[in-house]
């Protein structure tokens, strides 16, 4: 087992053209001691992906989109296809973010079906799954997960993909769950997860925790057991917060 921790900014829709120097004072404090420990990689919005390939790349911080359509090209308008993310310098792509669940009612069978799109095109999906606050109430939260990696993840993927636990109830919320659930639901995550992939390929998927990753509480939860990195909204629009996170690397 050799995981190399990975930590991806999700920008979500924020980000102009001016927000690229944040990306470059990020690499300014991602130093060759710091890349020996930690993966960095930032998810602009599509718009600045290609603008942002050159400070990215100069300081050895990879790019992401954050969402891509099942197809190569055709009739979609407004879409993007996970050949068009790779042409423009991502090397990773964010699918099933929930909030494209629920903005976009994107089922785990949409999800799935992107996921082998953007492994066609040589990206590495990062795959979103987690509860809701109801359901983790009502003592589901490790079902629903269950079923989302059993049927969001294709079954031939490689261990080079990547699974996020975002729980919603985490998402920009300031919450997080304890360190015995994240640790809970990790173990559970990379059960379910060579279920589905056999071959011991479980061991080689990164399952990043992503709601609420704050400087504050960066390192402990990147200390819990099968967490591999961390998924950071908010905290990744400015390098000073982003860089803060992994340091916990360090
Ligand atoms: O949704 C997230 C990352 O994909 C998490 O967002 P926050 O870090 O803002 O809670």
């Amino acid at each position: 087992m050799d995981r190399c921790p990975l930590v991806a900014g999700n920008w979500k829709m924020n980000g102009l053209i001016a927000s690229l120097a944040e990306i470059a004072a990020m690499g300014t404090a991602y130093d060759l001691a710091l890349k020996k420990k930690v993966e960095l990689i930032i998810c602009p919005p599509a718009t600045l992906i290609g603008l942002a390939l050159d400070v990215a790349m100069l300081n050895g911080i990879g790019l992401g989109g954050q969402d891509c359509h099942a197809a190569e090209s055709g009739a979609h308008t407004g879409d993007i296809s996970a050949e068009m993310l790779k042409d423009a310098g991502a090397t990773y792509v964010i699918l099933g973010h929930s909030e494209r669940r629920a903005d976009h009612g994107e089922t785990d069978n949409i999800v799935r079906v992107k996921a082998t799109a953007a492994l066609r095109a040589g990206l590495k999906p990062i795959i979103c799954v987690g509860e809701t606050r109801h359901e983790r109430e009502a003592g589901e939260a490790l079902s629903v997960v269950g079923r989302q990696i059993e049927a969001s993840l294709p079954g031939d993927a490689p261990g080079t993909i990547v699974v996020a636990y975002e729980p919603v109830w985490a998402i920009g919320t300031g919450l997080t769950p304890t360190l015995e659930d994240v640790a809970q639901m990790h173990a559970f995550a990379r059960e379910r997860i060579e279920a589905r992939l056999g071959g011991g390929k479980s061991e080689d998927v990164r399952i990043l925790y992503g709601g609420s990753v704050k400087p504050a509480n960066a390192r402990e939860l990147m200390h819990v057991p099968n967490v591999d990195g961390a998924l950071v909204g908010g905290a990744s629009l400015t390098a000073r917060d982003f860089m803060a996170i992994a340091e916990a690397y360090r």
